[in-house]
């Protein structure tokens, strides 16, 4: 899923810090054991979740859609002391990998893993968030990112994944598709182009990352 060339991405990957363990043996065991692995942040993109949280050292993150918690564990590495991470997957089958996974981690205690509809979760979460990583559904990104910024601190993060979307944003006509999906993120990626609560930057890595600050 990177628009960039696999000789680049190989390049880029040789020329920073490896995956612990642990993050190498999920990535491993999702592409040997579960459906769609490239649904997977990977190496250079969880090095990179890891690096903004470490310089945001946020209390609170949220993140939407866990899979197998690849991405949840490279943003935990970046949690103060006090910190939490909730983390949610509407796909039950995932909560006893995400379990075993999480358990290996030395930050074990400051992860909430919850299994259900982020839709619905979300509302229920009564946090002020520092970070949150938007990594689910397509078709509801602008939901999500709606049902968020009130609760993003002034300064806070989110950043949302697969905004360039295998390329097909520049491959529609009229600012339309015939793909729902790519509709949606069109959709998404103007309302937070034009939205004045926040600034934002596109970051083509992987399949684009957009990187938005609540201002
Ligand atoms: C792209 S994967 C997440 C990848 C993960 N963040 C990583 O980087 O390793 C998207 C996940 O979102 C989940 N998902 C889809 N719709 C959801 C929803 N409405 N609420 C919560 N999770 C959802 C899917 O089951 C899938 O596991």
């Amino acid at each position: 899923m990177s628009i960039i060339p696999t000789e680049l991405e190989n390049y880029a990957e040789a020329h920073t810090d490896p995956e612990s363990d642990l993050l190498k043996q999920i990535n491993r065991e999702t592409y040997a054991q579960v459906l769609h692995p490239l649904m997977l942040s990977g190496h250079l993109q969880g090095r990179l979740l890891s690096l903004l949280s470490k310089l945001i050292r946020p209390r609170r993150i949220l993140e939407i859609g866990t899979f197998t918690g690849y991405s949840a564990i490279c943003l935990a590495e970046g949690l103060a002391e006090d910190g939490l991470l909730f983390t949610i997957e509407a796909n039950e089958e995932m909560a006893p990998r995400i379990n075993q996974y999480f358990s290996r981690t030395d930050k074990s205690s400051q992860l909430r893993p919850i299994t259900g509809n982020a839709i619905q979760v979300i509302p229920t979460l009564r946090e002020t968030w520092d970070l949150v990583f938007i990594d689910a559904d397509k078709a509801n990104y602008s939901t999500y990112f709606d049902l968020v910024v009130p609760a993003v601190r002034k300064g806070g993060l989110i950043i949302a994944d697969n905004v360039l979307w295998k390329g097909k944003v520049v491959e529609q006509n009229d600012g339309k598709s015939s793909n729902k999906n790519t509709d949606a993120i069109l959709a998404f990626n103007e309302k937070v182009h034009r939205d004045e609560r926040v600034s934002n930057l596109l970051l083509p890595v992987r399949d684009g990352l957009l990187i938005i600050q609540k201002n």
